[in-house]
């Protein structure tokens, strides 16, 4: 190894690593501010400038595109027409390049950034460079990633030049790179010209960490997040106690998270298999949890518990009493958290409330493809809704059919909820029919359905849901409407003196 690159952005730990290659008699070659951060460092280095025989132009638009570096790059070195045209044209290789690009993410990411500052935070160079090098790997070493320096200067002052291996692990991670790079940019334009599924989608994550295997124990897993991911978002929770965290308990927390941050009072979801088991809201959230645990004392035992006010000394304590495996917070007092950090096997999240989201998608995998669509907002207005039965639904039975609204949005389809005075008292989902998944949460809720409202995802096809919502002694009904067979449906209801809502709205989740 001879010659060397050098053209960062983030100047971490560069002045230590290219110490390390001078000592090993490595020349120095560096764009404007990295040869000044060497230079003032006492390091040896030539100026880009010096090689290419041209000033850097245009602002630092070019710098390094110029054929004495990229010959320098692309040579294939055992070719003997590609020695001859170097040596005609006074062309010397390079045989490691070490560059990280302008800070495009750090640039999109703050608040006030205007689009000709997002413009000029593209960085062509560096990439033209890293792709090169990459490509030419049988030769080139390149090197994107800070946290990549020590281990390469050890192999370098071991064997002199990093085996083909890692040139090629390292040439793999440099296309990742710039493609990351590339689709945050895309990304981003796409966003400023409110282009919600462009022609082809590059979209990019970030390692969160390895997972210690994915929904079974015989499948691999790893976690990733989007590169601008907000504190609010599961992504970027913040874990205040806890082993860590399985693909499982990623899912089922997003899953209680998404629907606790639907309610403004004092709510608290306990969340099993993606499914809410308990939703109770209350003038507290001690009270909200006591409502939510007796939703269902049995499901609730090992579940995903979220909450969206700040865990407090006596909710804590509640909580104790059982084995559960999260629960989530915007914020735990602190004698909250001397209580549940007592218990070994439970994690804490903590997250904000208010999420302004980077990205408004939700996307799902098939076999060969990609399901995207935007994220399901709709939250209901009492004024969106009709009441279709001759009796309106009493102001009590109102807040309650709010409340299993908001529910049901986020049960599997088919799913029927059932709920009472500001907790769920049966919960179907995930049903092939309608009618099966309202009979599990009657079945659930057992006396207790009597009085209760009745909420479903979708509307219903038959009258037959109704019939044993009548028959458990449910009062009132909300549901989207639209079936052809809605009038039997009101008519049945109306025949057992249930008020019936229609929201219009259809919140299939599967
Ligand atoms: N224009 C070029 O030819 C060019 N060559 C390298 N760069 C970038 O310039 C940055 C380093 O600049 P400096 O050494 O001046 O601080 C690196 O992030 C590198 O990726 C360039 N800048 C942008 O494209």
């Amino acid at each position: 190894m001879k010659r060397a690159l050098i053209s960062v952005s983030n100047k971490t730990g560069i002045v230590e690593f290219a110490q390390k290659l001078v000592n090993q008699q490595i020349e120095l070659i560096s764009t404007g501010g990295t040869y000044r951060t060497l230079q003032e460092a006492g390091i040896p280095v030539t100026a880009i400038s010096e090689v290419t025989d041209f000033p850097e132009l245009l602002d630092g638009r070019v710098k390094t595109l110029h054929p004495k570096i990229h010959g320098g790059l692309l040579a294939i070195r055992d070719l003997k027409t590609h020695q001859q045209q170097m040596e005609d044209n006074g062309i010397k290789p390079i045989d490691l390049v070490i560059v990280n690009l302008y800070p495009f993410q750090q640039t999109i990411s703050k608040p006030d950034v205007s689009f000709a500052e997002a413009i000029e935070n593209i960085d062509i160079g560096g990439p033209t460079m890293v792709r090169a090098a990459a490509k030419n790997h049988q030769y080139v070493t390149v090197i994107v990633d800070p946290q990549d320096y020590d281990a390469i200067a050890n192999e370098i002052i071991a064997q002199g030049m990093p085996s083909l291996e890692t040139r090629k692990r390292l040439a793999a991670k440099a296309f990742s790179h710039t493609a990351a790079y590339d689709a945050l940019i895309a990304q981003y334009l796409n966003q400023q010209l409110g282009i919600q599924f462009p022609e082809q989608l590059t979209v990019t994550f970030n390692q969160v960490s390895p997972l210690r295997y994915g929904e079974n124990p015989h499948q691999q897993a790893a976690f990733y997040q989007e590169p601008l991911a907000q504190k609010g978002q599961i992504a970027k929770a913040k874990q205040l106690h806890g082993k860590e965290l399985s693909y499982n308990n990623i899912n089922d927390a997003n899953a209680a998270w998404e629907m606790v941050t639907e309610f403004s009072e004092p709510t608290v979801v306990a969340v099993k298999h993606m499914n809410p088991c308990g939703v109770g809201t209350g003038s507290t959230l001690f009270d909200a949890y006591q409502k939510a645990y007796e939703a269902d004392p049995v499901s609730i035992f090992g579940g995903i518990i979220a909450c969206n006010r700040p865990v407090d000394l006596e909710t804590a304590q509640k909580m104790k009493e059982i084995f559960l495996e999260i629960i989530l917070a915007p914020h735990f007092t602190e004698e909250a958290l001397a209580v549940l950090q007592k218990k070994k096997n439970l994690r804490l999240l903590q997250l904000e409330l208010d999420t302004v989201r980077t990205t408004d998608w939700k996307l799902q995998s098939v076999d060969g493809g990609l399901l995207v669509q935007d994220i399901d907002h709709h939250q209901i207005q009492p004024t969106e809704c009709r009441v279709v039965t001759d009796r309106e639904p009493t102001s009590a039975e109102w807040e309650q059919l709010l409340f299993a609204w908001k529910v049901v949005k986020h049960v599997k389809s088919n799913a029927i909820v059932l709920a009472k005075e500001e907790r769920t008292i049966g919960v179907g989902a995930g049903q092939m029919n309608r009618v099966g998944a309202a009979k599990i949460a009657i079945e659930q809720a057992g006396k207790e359905a009597k009085g209760a409202v009745l909420a479903s995802d979708a509307f219903f096809p038959m009258k037959d849901t109704v019939e044993v919502a009548a028959a458990a002694g449910i009062t009132a009904i909300i549901q989207p409407g639209g079936s052809v067979r809605d009038e039997e449906s009101i008519k049945e209801a109306n025949k057992h003196g249930i008020a019936m809502v229609f929201t219009g709205v259809r919140h299939f989740k599967h």
